[in-house]
C-alpha cells in the first residue's frame, strides 16, 4: 500500500451534534432515560424499585460515593476520556474509573445507558463489572472492576506474540463473553479490539466498554483529531452497509491475528507507526478477496490457527461462525483439556500503574 500514513493522522468526518444535554435531565440534574436514573449519587433503575430480581440488583447495592475514591494514577487514556486507577478510601479496594463528559447526542447517549445496564447487570464473568456509575457536572463517571494487567494491547506491546496454546485459551474467553453479549443480551458489542479486553493477572480476559468512548469522540469536539477505531471493523460495517452479530466475530479475529503474529493484520510491514489509511483500509477488506499480501509467516501463521474451515474472518458475515458455534471449535477445543493456564503468561506482565502513558 502506497502512501500510508501515521495513525495521528487519520480522521474521520462525523454528524454534527444534536440534543443539548439539558433536553434529557430532570429539573434536580438528574439524567433520566426510561427506568435509568442517574445522579452525583449513583444509579437507579426504576424497575428494582418496583422489585427486579436480586442477582440484577446485586452490584447496585454496594454503597460508595466519588468522594470516598482516591486517585492513584492515571492508567489509560481513549478518545471519551481517561480512565483512573483509585482506591477506596475506606476499604482500601482498587477500582478503574472512566469519567466521560457527557454533550452529546441522542443516539450516542442512549448507546451508554445501554452500557450501564448491560453492566449493572452482568453475570458473566468474562465482562468487566461496572460496580457504580455516577453523573455530575456534565459527566458520566463509571467505577470499574480493575484489570491489573491492562488490555490485551499492552500484553501484545510487551509479549509481542502470544503462543498458540495460551491464545486458544484467550479466544474462548472472549467467545464467552461475546456469547453472553449476543444470545443472552442481544448486543453488539461493535468495539471489539485489544484496548477493549483487559486482563488480569488471575489469568481472566474481559470484554469492555461497549464502544461509547469511539462514539463520544465522533460527536464531541474531537471531530478533527479523532483517530477512527474502524481498523477492527468488518467489511460490511466499514463499507457503511447493515451488520449484526457476525461483526464482532470478524473484529475477534482480527485481534486473534494480531496476538499471532505481533502487528495489525492489515499492516503492511513490520513497522508498528504506519497504519493503513481509511480508504486503504476499505480497500483492503472491502473490495479485495483476500487477506492482503502477507509475508510466508504469517500465512503460515494464518494456516496453523484457522485451518479448514477458517475461524472467522470471512468477508462475507454469512461464512462467519457464530460466538457459540466458535466454542466447538478445533482450534478451541484442541487445548481444553491441556490445563493451560494463562495467569502463567499474564501474571509476569507489569501492572498497568507502570506504564507510562
Ligand atoms: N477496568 C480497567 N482496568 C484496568 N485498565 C483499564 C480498565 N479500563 C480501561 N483500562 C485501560 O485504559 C485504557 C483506555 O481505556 P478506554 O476504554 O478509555 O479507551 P480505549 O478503549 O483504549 O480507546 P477508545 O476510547 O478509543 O475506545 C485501556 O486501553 C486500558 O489499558
Amino acid at each position: 500500500m502506497k502512501g500510508m500514513k501515521p495513525l495521528k493522522q487519520l480522521k474521520l468526518a462525523v454528524p454534527a451534534q444534536e440534543a443539548p444535554i439539558t433536553s434529557f435531565l430532570t429539573a434536580s440534574g438528574t439524567f433520566h432515560d426510561g427506568d435509568l436514573l442517574l445522579n452525583s449519587k449513583g444509579l437507579r433503575l426504576k424497575s428494582e424499585e418496583k422489585g427486579s430480581s436480586p442477582s440484577e440488583a446485586k452490584e447496585i447495592d454496594l454503597q460508595f460515593s466519588l468522594e470516598d475514591l482516591e486517585t492513584i494514577k492515571v492508567i489509560g487514556k481513549g478518545s471519551g476520556g481517561v480512565v483512573q486507577l483509585v482506591r477506596h478510601k475506606w476499604v482500601g479496594r482498587l477500582f478503574a474509573l472512566k469519567v466521560i463528559q457527557m454533550n452529546i447526542q441522542e443516539d450516542i447517549r442512549k448507546q451508554i445507558v445501554q452500557e450501564l445496564k448491560i453492566n449493572q447487570a452482568s453475570q458473566c464473568p468474562h465482562i468487566v463489572i461496572c460496580y457504580h456509575s455516577f453523573y455530575h457536572n456534565g459527566a458520566i463517571s463509571l467505577v470499574f472492576e480493575y484489570m491489573d494487567r491492562g488490555s490485551l494491547a499492552d500484553v501484545i506491546r510487551q509479549l509481542k506474540t502470544i503462543l498458540e496454546p495460551y491464545l486458544a485459551v484467550v479466544c474462548k474467553q472472549v467467545l464467552q463473553g461475546l456469547v453472553y453479549l449476543h444470545n443472552e443480551r442481544h448486543v453488539i458489542h461493535r468495539d471489539i479490539k485489544p484496548s477493549n479486553l483487559l486482563v488480569n493477572q488471575k489469568g481472566q480476559v474481559k470484554i469492555t466498554d461497549f464502544g461509547v468512548s469511539a462514539m463520544l469522540a465522533t460527536s464531541m469536539g474531537q471531530r478533527d483529531t479523532f483517530v477512527g477505531t474502524y481498523n477492527y471493523m468488518a467489511p460490511e460495517r466499514i463499507s457503511g452497509g447493515a451488520y449484526d452479530y457476525k461483526s464482532d466475530i470478524w473484529s475477534l479475529g482480527l485481534v486473534i491475528l494480531e496476538c499471532a503474529i505481533g502487528r495489525f493484520p492489515y499492516l503492511q510491514s513490520e513497522d508498528h507507526q504506519v497504519w493503513p489509511s481509511f480508504y486503504e483500509l476499505l480497500e483492503a477488506i472491502v473490495a479485495k478477496p483476500r487477506l492482503l499480501h502477507h509475508p510466508i509467516s504469517f500465512r503460515r501463521s494464518f494456516a496453523r490457527l484457522f485451518p479448514p474451515g477458517k475461524l472467522n474472518i470471512q468477508k462475507d458475515p454469512k461464512d462467519r461462525s457464530s460466538a457459540l458455534d466458535l466454542l466447538s471449535h478445533p482450534f478451541i477445543k484442541k487445548f481444553e483439556d491441556k490445563d493451560i493456564d494463562l495467569a502463567i503468561l499474564i501474571g509476569g506482565l507489569e501492572p498497568p500503574i507502570n506504564f507510562t502513558r
